[in-house]
C-alpha cells in the first residue's frame, strides 16, 4: 500500500451526485485516491463506473451533469470547471483511455500526426520537436518499429497497437492520473495482458495514478491496490484489494467475486 496518513489525496471524489435527463443516477459516490496508488471501481452494467469517470474527466455525456458533490483534483473542485478550465487540467493533470481506441482517433489521419499535434499543442514544442518526442513514446508503448508506426493510419494498426498509441497520447502530457475506462475489454486475451503490463510499467516509471474501471475483477486484482465496488450508483465496499476480494463484506461483493471465482481469480490474487 501506498497510502500514508500524512499523505493528502490527489484525487478526492466526495459525495459526488451525477444526474442523467435530471434525473440521479450516482447517488454520493466518495473515494479518495493517493498520489501513485491504483483503485478499481467494479460493478454491474448500470452501476455508474463510467459516469462516476467522466464526471472526473469533464466529459459527461450529453444531458448528464454533476448535481451534487466535489471532486478534487490536487485539493482543487474541478467538478464545476467551464471547458476552458479543463483544458489546462486535462494533459498534464489527467488523461483517459477508453474501451474502443479507434473512435478516439481521426481515421484520415496517420496516427503519429494526431501524437505531434497533442505534444505541438499541450507541450509546446514545434513540428520537428513533436515527431522526435512521438517517436520516443511510441518506442516507450513497446511498438516496434515506431518511425513506421508514426506513419500509419489508424485502420492499419491492431486494437492492441492502436490501444498502445492512445496511451502514449494519455501520458504524452505527463499526468499525474490515468482513468482507464474497460481499456482491455476489446482486445484479445494475450494482447490484453500486454497492454496491462504496459500500464503497471508506466504506474512504475512514472508514479501515475490510476482509477482503472473492469467488469474483469482478475484484471483489477492484478494492478490495483484498492478497489471500490459501485451498485445503482453507490458504493456498497470499498478496501485493499486483496481484503475485498478474499473476504468480501458485501452480499453483493461476495455474489461478484462467486461469479468471477471460475475464470481463474484465485491464480491473478498476487498483491
Ligand atoms: N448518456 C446517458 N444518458 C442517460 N442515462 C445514462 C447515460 N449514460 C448512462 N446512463 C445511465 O446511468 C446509469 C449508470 O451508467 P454507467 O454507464 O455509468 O454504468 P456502468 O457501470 O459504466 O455500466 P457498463 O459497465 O455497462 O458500462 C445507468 O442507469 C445508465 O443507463
Amino acid at each position: 500500500m501506498r497510502r500514508s496518513p500524512m499523505q493528502s489525496p490527489l484525487l478526492s471524489v466526495d459525495d459526488l451526485h451525477v444526474a442523467a435527463g435530471g434525473v440521479d443516477v450516482v447517488h454520493g459516490v466518495s473515494f479518495d485516491l493517493a498520489p501513485g496508488e491504483a483503485i478499481g471501481l467494479v460493478g454491474e452494467s448500470g452501476s455508474g463506473k463510467t459516469l462516476t469517470c467522466r464526471a472526473i474527466l469533464g466529459v459527461p455525456p450529453p444531458g448528464v451533469t454533476v448535481s451534487g458533490g466535489a471532486i478534487r483534483l490536487a485539493g482543487e473542485d474541478v467538478s464545476r470547471y467551464s471547458r476552458r478550465q479543463w483544458d489546462r487540467v486535462r494533459g498534464p493533470r489527467v488523461a483517459a483511455v477508453f474501451q474502443d481506441p479507434a473512435s478516439y482517433l481521426n481515421p484520415s489521419l496517420t496516427v503519429g500526426r494526431q501524437l505531434d499535434e497533442v505534444l505541438r499543442v499541450k507541450n509546446g514544442l514545434d513540428r520537428r520537436a513533436a515527431r522526435t518526442r512521438a517517436v520516443e513514446l511510441l518506442a516507450s508503448m513497446g511498438l516496434h518499429r515506431p518511425e513506421h508506426v508514426h506513419d500509419q493510419y489508424p485502420y492499419e494498426l491492431s486494437g492492441g497497437m492502436l490501444q498502445r498509441v492512445l496511451i502514449a497520447i494519455a501520458v504524452s502530457g505527463d499526468p499525474d492520473l490515468l482513468v482507464a475506462d474497460e481499456p482491455t475489454t476489446a482486445l484479445d486475451v494475450t494482447v490484453q495482458a500486454e497492454v496491462l503490463d504496459l500500464i503497471a510499467a508506466l504506474r512504475a516509471e512514472r508514479r501515475l495514478s490510476l482509477l482503472l474501471v473492469s467488469h474483469d475483477l482478475a484484471v483489477v486484482a492484478q494492478l490495483c491496490d484498492r478497489v471500490v465496488v459501485l451498485r445503482h450508483g453507490r458504493v456498497v465496499e470499498s478496501g485493499p484489494t486483496r481484503r475485498v476480494l478474499d473476504d468480501p463484506a458485501d452480499p453483493y461483493t461476495r455474489q461478484l467475486v462467486a461469479d468471477h471465482r471460475e475464470y481463474g481469480l484465485d491464480r491473478l490474487v498476487t498483491r
